[in-house]
């Protein structure tokens, strides 16, 4: 999918809604465990209630390479089931990958060829010639940690080195790698004050901005400095969405939590 078409269905839509599927067994509801495959169960039955409301689905590959050999083919047939469903929906795979050259073009081929995802989460620390081989690939998206919503960012990302965060100069060097055109970068909603700072150095990228509900992210204030003319944002809420029930009634309570957020999108487009 391009940023042309994504940008599309958020002003079809009125939505910059991504939803995150960070499926935990302990969390989801018991009924669920006797279906033979309960991960797969539990995301059909959240897609198929919330895919009218959100722009992007962002299953954290971690929540199914903890299950093994079950947990990845889970992680196959949701993608599969996103795509041959709902191919207007933007898909994200976060694993935050990246590594010397010949084994990031081997995670490449695993999340955007194997597993036909959209874009995938890459971690910048290893620089260029890490990151480059996601950027290959031709209508694929490449969402690199610029500013993340955890405590530890302020442990190296926000350090000035030669009088400028580091975070900066992950954002600056980055628009020079070869087809850069395919970055994204991820701000935590956490971090909202540094949105203005950010989009004057990336004033046209989409963000994707984690950290609204379980983290406390503000919505409001993420969208009053990092929305651009495009939008340029997809805000991911996982735990909040997905566990709004733990009870049989749980897709349903997931919708109402993901329409909530979606007015209050709407509301912020149209003002
Ligand atoms: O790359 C991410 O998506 C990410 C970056 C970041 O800075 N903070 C962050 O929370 N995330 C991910 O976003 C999701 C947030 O989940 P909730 O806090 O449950 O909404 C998790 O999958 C995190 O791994």
């Amino acid at each position: 999918m391009t940023t042309q078409q994504l940008t599309q269905q958020i002003k079809k839509k009125n939505s910059f809604l991504c939803i995150g599927l960070d499926v935990d067994l302990n969390k989801i509801p018991k009924h669920l465990l006797s279906e033979e495959d309960p991960i797969f169960a539990f995301n059909k039955a959240i897609i198929d209630a919330t895919h009218h409301l959100c722009v992007a689905y962002k299953p954290n590959t971690a929540f199914y390479e903890a299950y093994g050999l079950k947990g990845w083919k889970s992680l196959e047939k949701t993608i599969n089931y996103l795509n041959e469903n709902h191919p207007d929906i933007f898909t994200i795979a976060d694993s935050k990958r990246g590594d010397i050259g010949n084994t990031s073009s081997m995670y490449a081929k695993a999340f955007f060829e194997d597993l036909a995802f959209d874009s995938v989460t890459v971690a910048p620390y290893m620089g260029k010639d890490s990151v480059e081989p996601f950027l290959a690939f031709e209508n694929k998206h490449t969402i690199m940690l610029a500013l993340t919503s955890n405590e530890g960012a302020f442990d190296f990302q926000t350090k000035m080195v030669e009088g400028k965060e580091l975070y900066k100069h992950v954002l600056e060097t980055s628009k020079s790698w070869k087809n850069s055109i395919n970055l994204m970068y991820v701000v935590g909603a956490t971090k909202a004050e540094y949105l203005a700072d950010i989009r004057t150095i990336v004033p046209d990228s989409f963000l994707l901005v984690p950290g609204v509900g379980a983290q406390g992210g503000n919505l409001q204030d993420v969208c009053k400095y990092g929305m651009n003319d495009n939008v340029g944002l997809l805000i991911n809420s996982s735990r909040g969405i997905i566990y709004a029930s733990q009870s049989e009634d749980f897709a349903e309570a997931a919708s109402q939590k993901a329409k909530e957020l979606q007015e209050q999108m709407e509301t912020i487009l149209n003002s």
